[in-house]
């Protein structure tokens, strides 16, 4: 899904890796392809949990050009630390609000893990207060410096933070509903799984639709649709969509107080 949506996207010039790096930010030049596309990647909030595995599978895609590591901080060193993988991309760190335009400047797509996760206790809806602000100005940022890049909201609650976007885009004329995206695959990933685990296939094989939000009862996995088909009676899919809808329960609760889902989530 990942590589359909950043084949589709269109080359956008940047001026970033003209300039010379300033001593506040590092840049990596990496190894090139002629044939290859130029498409700019900008990950903001990529020292945490999930963005730094992100970074990682970015850095890993032939098809992105350049990486831009953005965070409050923290991100020179992981920066450094990508940048060494011997992939074509060149990557950059910024960290701190001053560097967010550079960040962001030709970028084709964004995506955005920043915000805090939750603890066990808590539901997604508990994260609204803190990360609906940070969303806010990251996504005002995106309208003033790519407007025209794909947006990918990976935070939490996303029911919440994609309608949050969506208005901030909308005030500044930006709004493109074709390019503001909920990444909700994580659950797509579980039901697949669990599904293959019950159905006893090749999780290979296995494919489910899943429709609705990023929250409890909103996950609706369709195992009725699941291929291959494998007549599980009523009460196991009912257990395997309960498991589902509270996968990323679950892992915060492994986890206990140390975070949720990252390297599946990236
Ligand atoms: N959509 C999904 O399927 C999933 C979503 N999530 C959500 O992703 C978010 C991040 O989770 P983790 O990476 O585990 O958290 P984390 O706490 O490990 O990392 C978050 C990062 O965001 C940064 N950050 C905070 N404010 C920022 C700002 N204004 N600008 C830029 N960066 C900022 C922090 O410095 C930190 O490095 C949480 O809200 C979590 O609930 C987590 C798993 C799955
Ligand atoms: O449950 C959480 O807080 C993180 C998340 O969205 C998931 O793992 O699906």
């Amino acid at each position: 899904m990942r590589t359909a949506m950043l084949r589709s996207v269109v080359k956008r010039s940047s001026t970033l890796f003209d300039a010379q790096p300033s001593s506040s930010y590092v840049v990596r030049r990496g190894f090139s392809s002629e044939s290859a596309p130029e498409r700019k990647v900008a990950i903001l909030g990529a020292a945490g949990g999930i963005g730094q595995p992100l970074a990682l599978l970015m850095k890993l895609n032939p098809l992105v050009s350049k990486l831009a590591l953005y965070d409050i901080a923290g991100t020179p060193g992981v920066a450094a630390d990508v940048s060494h993988i011997n992939t074509r991309s060149e990557v950059s760190g910024y960290a701190g609000e001053e560097q967010i335009g550079q960040a962001l400047e030709g970028a084709d797509i964004v995506i955005i893990p920043a915000g805090v996760p939750r603890k066990p206790g808590m539901t997604r809806d508990d994260l609204f207060n803190i990360n609906a602000g940070i969303v806010k100005s990251l996504c005002t940022a995106i309208s003033k410096y790519c407007p025209h890049a794909l947006v990918n909201m990976i935070s939490n609650p996303v029911n919440s933070t994609v309608p949050i976007a969506s208005e901030v885009f909308k005030k500044a004329g930006t709004y493109d509903e074709k390019k503001l995206f909920g990444v909700t695959t994580l659950d797509v990933v579980r039901a697949k799984t669990f599904y293959a685990g019950k159905a006893k296939v090749n999780v290979a094989d296995v494919n489910v639709p899943v429709v609705g939000g990023h929250a409890g009862i909103t996950i609706l996995p369709l195992f009725s649709q699941a291929t291959p088909k494998a007549n599980l009676p009523d009460d196991e899919i009912k257990a395997l969509t309960k498991r589902t809808q509270d996968g990323g329960t679950e892992v915060v609760e492994a986890k206990a107080g140390k975070g949720s889902a990252t390297l599946s989530m990236a």
